[in-house]
């Protein structure tokens, strides 16, 4: 008996038939998959297989060639991304992301710049004028709010103590942190991560699990994320979407996708008639065989 999934019965982001080429090149090609409400969904694949250009795609970077990326909100309102610009996919349709290469600002403080990271709340607040400079209206109380909310995740990212040092005296693992700390406080209904896992030890890529499953239990937030790291997405994932060339090969459990042929055959470049000889050879590598 199988059980609805949630991106089947719930999905906050629903791809269609999404297709992006550069020139001749076809990046993303035909690609439909569904991302559910409060699960933890990763798009995996070989490098090149058009993973960053579905979520350049999905946060606005990418005006698609053709297809549709519908997000439905909380509250029950659909957001149509491929029609949206990026800074508007951010604001309106609540989706944070971060990126492959780190993109903190390195002279900033912690705080400084987790408070830029809500710089258009607290322009609005200001109402764009004097009054926002002098601390009159609703200013004083946003700006409570934003530096509030920046501690919030600063704890939760166990980055406090390093509140007031620049960004960029950071260790690799801290910055990658902070990267997701800055997203969240965004307020996101779905966070797209581009390798969160990537450079760290194997410490830090725990301590990254622990975050993720705590944002998504916590928060009540959807992430989509991008991943290498095996450990990482087999432990963490409720969905797993596999891409290869720039097409779906794969879509399903961790469980289901890790025994697909098509995705060992991805991985390790092998033959089709070849897959079950491998398919066994990794059951012996993870004592699964005999059962
Ligand atoms: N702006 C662009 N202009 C031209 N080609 C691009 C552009 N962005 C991506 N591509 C090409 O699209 C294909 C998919 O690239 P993409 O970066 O999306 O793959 P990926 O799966 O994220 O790879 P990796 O795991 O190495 O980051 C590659 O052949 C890449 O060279």
């Amino acid at each position: 008996m199988t059980t609805a999934n949630r991106w089947d019965s719930d999905p906050i982001l629903a791809v269609e038939h999404l297709t992006m080429r550069f020139g001749g090149l076809v990046a993303v090609n035909d690609l439909s998959f569904k991302v559910g409400r409060g699960d933890v969904t990763a798009l995996i694949g070989p490098n090149g297989a058009g993973k960053t250009t579905v979520f350049n795609c999905i946060t606005g970077f990418y005006k698609p060639t053709t297809g549709m990326l519908a997000l439905k909100q909380k509250g029950g309102d659909t957001h149509l991304l491929e029609r949206m610009a990026d800074f508007k996919v951010s604001q309106i349709a609540k989706v944070a992301r971060t990126f492959q290469n780190i993109r903190l600002f390195g002279g900033m403080t912690l705080l400084e710049n987790l408070l830029v990271a809500q710089h258009n709340p607290l322009m609005m607040a200001s109402g764009m004028t004097i009054l926002g400079v002098l601390g009159i209206g609703g200013y004083k109380v946003k700006e409570r709010e934003a530096i509030d909310r920046a501690r919030y995740w600063l704890d939760k990212t166990g980055l406090t103590a390093r509140a007031d040092d620049p960004a960029g005296d950071l260790p690799y693992g801290a910055q990658r942190r902070l990267e997701i700390a800055r997203a969240m406080c965004t307020g996101p209904e779905l966070l797209c991560l581009d390798e969160p896992a990537a450079g760290l030890n194997p410490r830090e890529s725990a301590e990254l699990n622990e975050l993720l499953l705590g944002i998504r239990a916590k928060e009540g937030v959807s992430i989509l994320l991008i991943e290498h790291d095996m450990s990482v997405v087999m432990e963490i994932s409720d969905h797993v979407v596999v891409l290869e060339y720039g097409t779906k090969i794969s879509d399903g459990t961790p469980a289901d996708v890790k025994a697909d042929p098509r995705v060992i055959a991805a991985y390790l470049g092998v033959d089709d008639e070849e897959v079950e000889k491998v398919e066994h050879q990794l059951d012996v590598l993870t004592g699964e065989t005999g059962q």
